[in-house]
């Protein structure tokens, strides 16, 4: 900005709004905007001395040159601290070359001592800056204790808005000069950021009514600051369809209302423009492309998101959990075999992590992975040897010694490191949490980082546990609200 096109260009911006004079700093920028308009002209130069803190236009040299090239008013530091050139001297020369003298005044003191030694006028300019930290707000007091002196007062420093303009007349301004909202756009657009992020940290004080629902139990909690308040739980009833869940959460949660400013749904299955769909129906059956975000919107009277909910728990580990801050897959093997990507610091969504329906070939057949590795899986195993037994039963039997449940496991294992080193040669993430009942189960991890085949350390993939627990798909979906809410620009 600091170049005499843009200085011209501001001034005739400035005019052609409504200014009616201007105020430019150094000769050469006055000799430049003089060549483009008959304006009145305050002129300054800013000058950093060894000798003296007084800056704006202080030696009686800086004033000549500056009318010299074409200003008609020369503003000048009239505060009391220790200067090159005295007051007096700089406005007897500006009066002989037949200009008039705008004292800048940083106290009522510095007006009455200029307005002596014969200013044509005051200014506030310089009220806050000879000492101390700058305050926010233009100096109304000033400028009324100044207007009892003269009525030649110029309003000028921190005014921002039209109403402090507004104000400064008021107080008794007889005219206004504003800078850097006019002219220093790196300084507006600092002052819209920093409203933008005291209105984004309110919103993320806010609490966040986030909900889990899952094929065998339904989780609503209040989500604030990445921890969760309040909890309840109950069984997901396939009987009832999305509608019936949904009533069900808002019975249940009826009594936190007001206490949330948005809704987020982790869920199994996919959403894809606001609509749900079920990948596995045996899990939860789902209507085609049922409307998750337009009846969360409906039922809570809040805004709403909705995403896969091993996707939720992949971002929330993401950013509070195991994998902080980190490019990382997350894992969960439980029943069924879920996932989510985070990239860049981007979750990554609709089908992308997924890694329970890749396809695997094992025992002669194609089948998605989750099929041959997970809770489902070895709760068949465990049958065909001939004990009918869940996933925690098999390896509470695998560590009293039993053969066959230490084989069924150390398969699953094996599985599952074949599907982590191909999750290291596609992404490369710095590493892959391991989530879900069986992914945590004590001394799985550890088989399935001794079942790595590849030879070179650093194709392995880097095996860490879960670090959120059954809370990651809430926290997680609660963050991404949040994240959501403060990327609408303008919304
Ligand atoms: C203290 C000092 O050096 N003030 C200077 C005086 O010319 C300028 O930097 C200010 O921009 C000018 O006073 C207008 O004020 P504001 O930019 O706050 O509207």
């Amino acid at each position: 900005m600091d170049r005499a096109g843009m200085v011209t260009a501001f001034a005739l911006a400035a005019i052609a709004g409504g200014a009616s004079a201007l105020r430019i700093e150094s000769v050469e920028y006055v000799r430049a905007v003089r060549q483009v308009t008959d304006a009145p002209i305050i002129g300054i130069v800013k000058k950093d001395l060894e000798t003296s803190p007084v800056r704006i236009t202080p030696g009686v040299a800086d004033a000549v040159a500056l009318i010299d090239a074409g200003a008609q008013i020369v503003a000048f530091d009239a505060t009391s601290r220790p200067r090159l050139d005295n007051v007096a001297d700089i406005i007897a020369a500006i009066h002989a070359k037949g200009a008039l003298a705008m004292a800048d005044c940083a106290s009522v003191e510095d007006g009455r001592a200029a307005l002596a030694a014969g200013a044509d006028c005051v200014g506030s300019t310089l009220s806050g800056y000879t000492g101390g930290p700058v305050p926010d707000a233009p100096d109304f007091e000033l400028i009324a204790g100044l207007r009892k002196l003269t009525p030649y007062v110029i309003a000028e420093g921190r005014i921002r808005t039209p109403e402090q303009a507004a104000e400064a007349l008021r107080q008794g301004a007889f005219s206004i000069v504003v800078g850097s909202a006019i002219t220093r756009t790196e300084h507006v657009t600092s002052w819209f950021r920093q409203a933008m992020d005291a209105g984004f940290a309110r919103r993320a004080n806010q609490a966040v009514l986030a909900i889990d629902v899952g094929g065998t139990k339904t989780m609503a909690c209040l989500v604030k600051e990445g921890k969760v308040i309040e909890e309840v739980q109950f069984a997901t009833d396939h009987n009832l369809g999305p509608d019936g869940w949904i009533d069900a959460i808002a019975a249940k949660v009826s009594n936190w209302r007001g206490s949330y400013g948005r809704v987020a749904a982790a869920v199994t299955g996919i959403v894809v423009d606001g609509n749900w769909q079920a990948l596995n129906p045996a899990t939860l059956n789902l209507p085609q492309g049922y409307p998750l975000i337009d009846r969360l919107r409906g039922t809570f009277g809040v805004n709403a998101i909705a995403v896969n909910d091993a996707q939720c728990a992949a971002w929330g580990e993401h950013r509070l959990g195991a994998g902080a801050q980190k490019d990382m897959v997350f894992l969960t093997v439980s029943t069924g075999i879920g996932g989510g990507i985070v990239i860049n610091g981007r979750l990554l969504q609709g089908t992308a992590g997924h890694f329970g329906l890749f396809q695997g070939y094992f025992e002669c057949s194609h089948r998605p992975l989750e099929d041959s590795i997970s809770g489902h899986w070895m709760n068949a195993e465990a049958c065909k040897a001939g004990y009918e037994l869940d996933a925690p039963a098999i390896f509470a039997a695998a560590r009293s010694g039993a053969p066959w449940a230490s084989h069924i496991i150390a398969i699953s294992a094996r599985r599952l490191a074949i599907l982590c080193q191909n999750i290291q040669l596609a992404l490369d993430p710095k590493c892959i949490v391991i989530g879900g009942g069986i992914g945590l189960a004590e001394g799985y991890i550890d088989q399935v980082r001794g079942a790595f085949t590849f030879p070179k350390i650093s194709l392995r993939p880097t095996l860490v546990s879960a670090g959120l627990g059954r809370h990651a798909g809430v926290i997680g979906a609660a963050d991404l609200a949040i994240a959501q809410s403060n990327s609408i620009i303008g919304g």
